[in-house]
C-alpha cells in the first residue's frame, strides 16, 4: 500500500523539520540578519529560509541590502531549490527586457497557479502573444474603461467593494457583497487562499507539496476547496451571463461592456477549462492588486496628515466647481477632472513603491547566463525578483529610502512628475509582461482616494498589528479597522 508508506515519509519528515526548525529559529536570532543564509552541509540553505518564511520579504530585503543587493540560496541537492535572488535594476533590465526569453515564468510558476491553467499568467513565449494581445485589445476598449471608472463612485469596505467592482467588470454582474446584510465572503476567501498557498508552494520543495496535494493534507486539502469554489463561482457566472444574453439577444448594447463578452465567442477561449481558468486569473488581477493598494494608502494617508491636506489643496478648485447636491452629500470626482493631478498620482506611486502588491516575481533560467551583477546563473535555476526590496534599497531610492515621501516622485517645482524607467519601479512589472491594466487601475484609484478623502477624515484605530501575510499578495495580515468621518462642507 501507497498510502501509509507516504504517510510515514511526511511524519518521519516533519518530525526531522520541526525540531530543526526550532533549533535553527533560536540560532538566528543570534546572528547579524543581513549576513546570507548559512549554508549546512546536506541541507544547505532550507532551514534558513523555513525560519524567516514568515517573515520572507523583510528578510530578503535585509539580506540584499547586506550583500550588493544579490544573493544564492540553495536547498537539499533533488530538491531543484537553486535559487537567485535580485532586486538590482541592472540585473532586472536584463531579465525583463534585454534578454527576457531566456528567462521564462517557466513550469513551476504554472505548477503553482495550477487554477489559472494554460492562461496568459503562466505561459510564455509564442503561446503568450495572442492573449496579451486580446487583453490589451479587451482593456483599452473604451467603454469598457468608462464602466470601469464609473463603478468607482461608490462606498467602503475595500475587500467586499473590490470584489463587487471586479466582478461587474468581469461579467456585468454585482454580486452584492456589499449589501446591508453582509453576505458570506465564499469567493474572497478562496481568492485569498490561492495567494497564501501559492506563497507556501514557492517556498517548499515542489515534491513535497505535490505530496501533500496528492495526499489532500494541509494547506494542500485547504486550496483543493478553495478551487472547486472558485470553478463554481464562475460556472454560475457564466451561466447568468448567457442567460441575461438571452434575455438581451441582439441588443447590440449589452455587447462589450462586460469583459467576459469579449471572450466568450473567441475560438481562442472555446475550451470551457481554459475560459474558466482565463476568468479567474483576470479575477486576481483585478481585485487582489487594488484592493492592497488601497488599503496600505489609506494606512499611509492616517498617519501623514501633511499629505492629505496637499491631495485635498490640489482637488480644491476641481471641488469648488461641483455643487454638492444636498446637505450630507458626497462630492464626487469624475476621470477627466483628476487625470492631471500629479500630486495625487505621486502619493499612489509611493505607495506602490514601498507596498507593490505583487511583491516578489518568480522566473526560470532556460539557459545559462551572466547576469550584469556578474553573477553566473545555471538552466533550471529559479530567480526570485524582490520588487519589495527593491523599494526599499538606500543605492536605488537614497538615504531616505524608507521615508513615506510624495515628492520624491515630483520634479522641482514640483509641477510634473519625474520620469522613473519600469527596471526601477517594477510594481507594475517591465519588458513585455507589463501590466495591461495599470492605467485602467491607476485611475480607479485615483477615484477612490480623491472622493474619500475629500469627503471624510479617516482615522485608523489604534493597537493594530500590522504586517504583511504570508501571500503572494502583500495583504495586510490582519486587515486594517479605519473609522471615516464626515468631513463638514
Ligand atoms: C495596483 C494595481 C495593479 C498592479 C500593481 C498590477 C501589477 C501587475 C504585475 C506585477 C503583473 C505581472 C505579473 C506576472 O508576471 O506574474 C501584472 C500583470 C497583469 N495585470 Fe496587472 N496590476 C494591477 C492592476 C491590474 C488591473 C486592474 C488589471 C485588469 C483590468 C490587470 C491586468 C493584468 C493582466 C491581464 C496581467 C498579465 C499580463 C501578462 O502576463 O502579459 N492588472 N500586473
Amino acid at each position: 500500500m501507497l498510502i501509509p508508506f507516504r504517510l510515514e515519509l511526511l511524519i518521519s519528515t516533519l518530525v526531522l523539520l520541526v525540531p530543526m526548525y526550532l533549533y535553527f529559529r533560536s540560532r538566528s536570532r543570534s546572528k547579524n540578519p543581513a549576513a546570507l543564509p548559512i549554508n549546512w552541509p546536506i541541507i544547505h540553505m532550507f532551514p534558513s529560509l523555513l525560519v524567516n518564511v514568515h517573515n520572507l520579504l523583510d528578510y530578503f530585503t535585509l539580506v540584499l541590502a547586506g550583500n550588493g543587493h544579490n544573493f544564492r540560496a540553495h536547498g537539499p541537492p533533488g530538491t531543484g531549490m537553486r535559487f537567485f535572488v535580485t532586486c538590482d535594476p541592472a540585473n532586472i533590465r536584463h531579465i525583463f527586457t534585454t534578454n527576457y526569453t531566456n528567462f521564462p515564468k517557466g513550469a513551476e510558476f504554472a505548477a503553482i497557479f495550477d487554477i489559472m491553467g494554460d492562461n496568459l499568467f503562466n505561459v510564455d513565449g509564442a503561446r503568450a502573444l495572442r492573449p496579451r494581445v486580446k487583453i490589451h485589445t479587451v482593456l483599452s476598449s473604451p467603454r469598457l474603461v468608462a464602466s470601469m471608472e464609473a463603478c468607482c463612485r461608490d462606498k467602503e469596505l475595500m475587500s467586499r467593494f473590490m470584489f463587487d467592482l471586479a466582478t461587474t467588470a468581469l461579467f456585468s454582474v454585482d454580486p452584492g457583497l456589499l449589501s446591508t446584510d453582509m453576505p458570506p465572503m465564499d469567493i474572497p476567501v478562496a481568492m485569498d487562499t490561492v495567494m497564501e498557498v501559492g506563497f507556501f508552494r514557492h517556498m517548499m520543495p515542489a515534491s513535497c507539496w505535490k505530496v501533500m496535494r496528492w495526499l489532500n493534507i494541509g494547506p494542500e486539502r485547504k486550496l483543493g476547496a478553495a478551487h472547486t469554489v472558485l470553478r463554481v463561482f464562475i460556472a454560475k457566472m457564466i451561466e447568468r451571463r448567457n442567460i441575461d444574453k438571452v434575455h438581451v439577444s441582439n441588443d447590440e448594447e449589452q455587447e462589450g461592456v462586460d469583459i467576459l463578452s469579449s471572450y466568450i465567442n473567441d475560438p481562442d477561449f472555446a475550451d470551457y477549462d481554459f475560459l474558466c481558468a482565463g476568468l479567474i486569473g483576470l479575477m486576481l488581477a483585478l481585485r487582489d492588486t487594488v484592493r492592497t493598494t488601497l488599503t496600505w494608502i489609506f494606512y499611509n494617508l492616517a498617519q501623514n496628515p501633511d499629505i492629505v491636506a496637499t491631495i485635498r489643496n490640489e482637488l480644491l478648485p476641481i471641488a469648488l466647481q461641483k455643487a454638492p447636491t444636498g446637505a450630507g452629500a458626497m462630492v464626487i470626482f469624475e476621470p477627466e477632472e483628476i487625470k492631471s493631478l500629479v500630486y495625487l498620482r505621486a502619493t499612489l506611486y509611493e505607495t506602490l513603491r514601498l507596498y507593490p502588491p505583487a511583491p516578489l516575481e518568480r522566473k526560470t533560467v532556460a539557459t545559462k547566463d551572466i547576469m550584469p551583477s556578474g553573477h553566473k546563473v545555471h538552466a533550471g535555476d529559479t530567480v526570485f525578483v524582490s520588487i519589495y526590496s527593491m523599494g526599499r534599497m538606500r543605492d536605488v531610492w537614497g538615504e531616505n529610502c524608507l521615508d513615506y515621501n510624495p515628492h520624491r516622485w515630483l520634479s522641482k517645482d514640483g509641477n510634473t512628475l519625474r520620469y522613473v524607467p519600469s527596471h526601477k519601479f517594477l510594481s507594475f512589472n517591465s519588458g513585455p509582461r507589463i501590466c495591461p491594466g495599470k492605467d485602467i487601475a491607476v485611475m480607479q484609484m485615483k477615484i477612490i482616494i480623491a472622493t474619500v478623502l475629500w469627503n471624510f477624515d479617516v482615522e485608523v484605530l489604534e493597537g493594530q498589528s500590522i504586517r504583511p501575510k504570508s501571500s503572494c499578495i502583500l495583504q495586510m495580515e490582519n486587515g486594517l479597522i479605519v473609522k471615516l468621518k464626515k468631513r463638514q462642507a
